[in-house]
């Protein structure tokens, strides 16, 4: 019996199958109750899609399933175990108050604006201004000349504030740090470096557009770093504000089981609170800013029935994913509170469900009880399982513990120039951090004291003598890497580094001025140790500054940063794109390489073959030659010739990708064969390989969606079949329309002022690299004519 096919009449069969009394409980519960395993399987959760699957895969899923079980054998995980079940009590209590989370959704859904509010009722900031507000000052965290012009995140903000949350009538203060992320796709690294850090997040949405394109992207780094999440419904002010939409949109699209902890009391702008779910107490803000807190046992009579609707089915959700309910729903009693909350906390934190809460940040309106639900529902630092690699024992995963007379360890996520130096991003997740402490970085075997600790507070610092486990801080003048693990020098532990998406898109830069050059080089170096999917490289050929990175807007704003930060103005070239080769077929070589020049010559011959590998992933080089017909050193050469041919393919001098090549056989010359001779004689066998025949080009093509109202749906769909998009799906709301498509990013420049002039400004798109796809042959012989016409030109010069 196929679980998800089966909806209640299927639960109702069984049931009496099962001898059950009453058919209220969900399909799965009981199956899990009476189930006998080869019928009654519980549905599982499948992840969306990944659309650099390879990598993700290659850094995450099995591999982290076999290094968690590898960790929990070990006896020095046993030896940290140990240490969490007899944690210090006073430890213990330090960290159940310590919250590290990030606020992450798709562009525009009031991340800023959320976050602003939440400086605001914690004390951090006297008064509130708005992204894009009338007063000109701004948003906190959008501290960013050019992100408080244009009105979006460029990049993550960290904050940090206290929290006072009564619980048994008693006030607790939690400490909380913050990130807030950019929802723009081109600033996608902020996201990925944020989460593989944090202990949590708060995803919000948008009350009218529900679950977006970034929000399901949002999704997947989330579950690519097994963040657990609350969702927060914002902008319920909004005409059209449907919650409960939203809510069925996470359940469906994200897969991810939801419910609704609260609901609203008051529609669109007669929004005026929420009511608690759990409690069944109605909530409404006061104050100028919404800063007093209105609990009445009273719940509207509008909205009581609904209440009630809703209570039902958050424990109908909640008994599908926690045994604890799942029993009591089965023994048809009423969980109590308690039992409701410890069962959000359980199935929160183990990523079985999200809580979902909802509110208006802009109208001041029910942001308290979200604060509320991070301190009751996101993990502390000591319940969430961080490892990391042991490099002294053959790279034993070892799992970290929160605990602050462990020895330390840390992880650099980010790093920022100031003006007072480097400044890097660091959380402790071993043991804690001092200043003039000297820590070790495992990368590079250095060790490096630490002068300065700071707590971030936006762009303002606040000096700190000592970090404690579980917290995040930026330190001062230490040299290192985005990615790189600290430790104290005692243990030769490392952390896995973030994922970091491959740059689509290219373009040649010059200062306008030759005497801004050294200003320029300066920038450049900096721009890319912060952000590494952005890249410089000098074309050897052309001589030319290449930038690339993940979009146009990426790019526009690092040309800007340039002419505000550092006052270079720039010239750039079109923009490129980033293809890449491969090979269509498996394909022989025997190729000679042999030149007499007078003194010694040149003499190295190649053969064997090359061949697809059958995915678009890296490429691969393999020796099968026996009896010494190429020496071992002069193998090594061939494989880097391999390796520097495929970093400039054949056909357009673009990445090859996917192609292997196995080095069966050859010949040497006693005087004549050298290293240079083998690694020349291999690039000159792959070109060869690569001829129009045998290479492919392949072009990234970009996962689009275009959101508009519903009066433009002609125009946007015209104009993406004019752009060769190929429409996978499209959905008419009551407004607005949505379009799906899979467009070559080659057709994609320039598009966004394109959609403006489409939809009259009132269409949004986001562009996300999906997957690699083969250009049409007559492409493939424009691409390569125009290819070959550069180089000449250039040889001439
Ligand atoms: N009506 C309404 N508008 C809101 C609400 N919250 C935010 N906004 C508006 O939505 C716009 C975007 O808000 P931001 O806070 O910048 O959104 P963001 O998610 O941080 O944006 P990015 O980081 O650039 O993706 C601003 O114009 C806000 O004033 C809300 O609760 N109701």
């Amino acid at each position: 019996m196929r679980v998800n096919a089966v909806g209640r009449a299927g639960t109702r069969a069984l049931c009496s199958r099962l001898g059950v009394s009453q058919c209220t409980a969900p399909l799965r519960v009981i199956q899990r109750r009476y189930a006998s395993a080869a019928v009654l399987r519980p549905a599982t959760i499948t992840p969306s899609a990944d659309p650099w699957s390879w990598r993700a895969r290659r850094h995450q899923s099995g591999a982290a399933a076999a290094v968690l079980e590898q960790a929990t054998e070990d006896p020095q995980t046993l030896a940290q175990e140990t240490i969490i079940q007899n944690l210090d009590p006073q430890e213990a209590a330090r960290l159940s108050k310590v919250r590290n989370i990030g606020i992450a959704a798709h562009i525009d859904s009031g991340k800023t604006t959320a976050t602003e509010r939440v400086l605001f009722y914690t004390g951090r900031i006297k008064s509130i201004h708005e992204v894009r507000g009338k007063d000109a000052i701004g948003a906190k965290m959008d501290s960013m000349d050019l992100e408080r012009e244009k009105g979006i995140t460029i990049q993550s903000a960290a904050t940090f504030c206290d929290w006072l949350k009564t619980e048994d009538g008693k006030e607790q203060r939690y400490h909380i740090n913050l990130i807030d992320t950019p929802g723009h796709i081109d600033f996608t690294i902020e996201v990925e470096r944020a989460l593989r850090v944090l202990d949590g997040a708060v995803m919000i949405l948008c009350a009218v557009s529900g679950v977006q394109s970034q929000t399901i992207t949002v999704d997947r780094q989330m579950r690519r770093y097994n963040v657990p999440r609350i969702s927060f419904i914002n902008k319920m002010d909004r005409m059209g504000a449907n919650p409960f939409k939203a809510i069925e949109q996470i359940n469906q699209k994200l897969r991810l089981p939801a419910a609704a902890m609260q609901v609203p009391i008051g529609t669109e702008d007669e929004f005026r609170g929420v009511v608690d779910l759990i409690r069944m107490k109605a909530i409404y803000n006061e104050g100028q800013k919404g800063e007093i807190i209105v609990e009445k046992d009273e719940i509207p009579a509008e909205v009581k029935s609904l209440a009630e609707e809703r209570r039902a089915k958050l424990i109908e959700t909640l008994a599908d994913v926690d045994e604890d309910i799942a029993e009591i729903f089965l023994d048809e009693r009423t969980p109590t509170p308690e039992q409701m909350k410890a069962a959000v906390r359980r199935a929160t934190i183990s990523r079985k469900f999200s809580p979902v809460f909802m509110g208006s940040a802009l109208a001041d309106t029910s942001v308290q009880p979200m604060l509320d639900a991070v301190c009751d529902f996101l993990p502390n630092p000591s319940e969430v399982e961080n490892l990391a690699l042991d490099r002294s024992r053959s790279e034993v995963p070892v799992k970290l513990v929160s605990y602050q007379s462990l020895p330390f360890v840390g992880l650099a996520f980010k790093l920022e120039e100031s003006n007072f130096g480097q400044l890097t991003y660091i959380r402790v997740y071993q043991g804690s951090l001092k200043k003039g402490m000297t820590v070790f970085n495992a990368r590079t075997d250095k060790k490096v004291k630490v002068p300065r600790i700071v707590r971030m507070h936006s762009n303002e610092m606040e000096e700190v003598p000592e970090i404690g486990a579980g917290e995040i801080c930026a330190v001062f003048g230490v040299d290192c890497a985005s990615g790189d693990t600290f430790t104290d020098g005692s243990l030769g532990y490392t952390m896995t580094s973030m994922f970091v998406p491959e740059p689509v898109i290219s373009l040649s830069i010059k200062p306008k001025q030759s005497k801004d050059g050294a200003n320029f080089s300066k920038a450049m170096n900096r721009f890319q140790r912060e952000d590494p999917t952005f890249r410089v490289h000098v074309d050897p050929e052309s001589q030319e500054t290449i930038i690339s990175g993940m979009g146009e807007l990426h790019l526009d704003i690092y040309v800007e940063r340039m002419r505000r930060e550092y006052k270079v103005d720039c010239e750039t070239g079109q923009p490129q794109v980033a293809y890449r080769e491969t090979l269509t077929q498996k394909v022989p070589f025997d190729h000679l390489l042999k030149k007499q020049t007078g003194g010694a010559g040149d003499y190295a011959r190649v053969i064997g073959y090359m061949e697809p590998t059958g995915a678009l992933a890296e490429n691969s080089f393999e020796s099968t030659v026996t009896g010494g017909n190429i020496p071992e050193k002069y193998i090594y050469a061939c494989e880097k010739g391999f390796n520097e041919a495929c970093e400039k393919g054949p056909l357009l001098g673009h990445k090859v990708l996917g192609s292997s090549m196995v080095m069966q056989d050859g010949a040497i010359h006693s005087t004549d064969s050298s290293e240079n001779a083998f690694k020349i004689a291999t690039m000159q066998a792959v070109r060869k390989t690569f001829s129009a025949k045998n290479g492919q080009v392949l072009e990234p093509m970009m996962k689009t969606t275009v959101v508009a109202p519903s009066e433009f749906q002609g125009n946007v769909v015209g104009l993406l079949n004019k752009r060769n998009a190929v429409i996978n799906d499209s959905e008419v709301g009551t407004e607005d329309f949505t379009v799906w498509a899979d467009t070559p990013l080659s057709n994609m420049f320039g598009i966004s002022s394109h959609i403006r002039a489409a939809t009259q400004g009132k269409g949004e798109y986001t562009m996300e690299f999906s997957h690699y796809s083969p250009v049409l042959p007559q492409t493939q012989r424009e691409l390569m004519a125009k290819h070959e016409k550069e180089m000449a030109e250039k040889h001439k010069k």
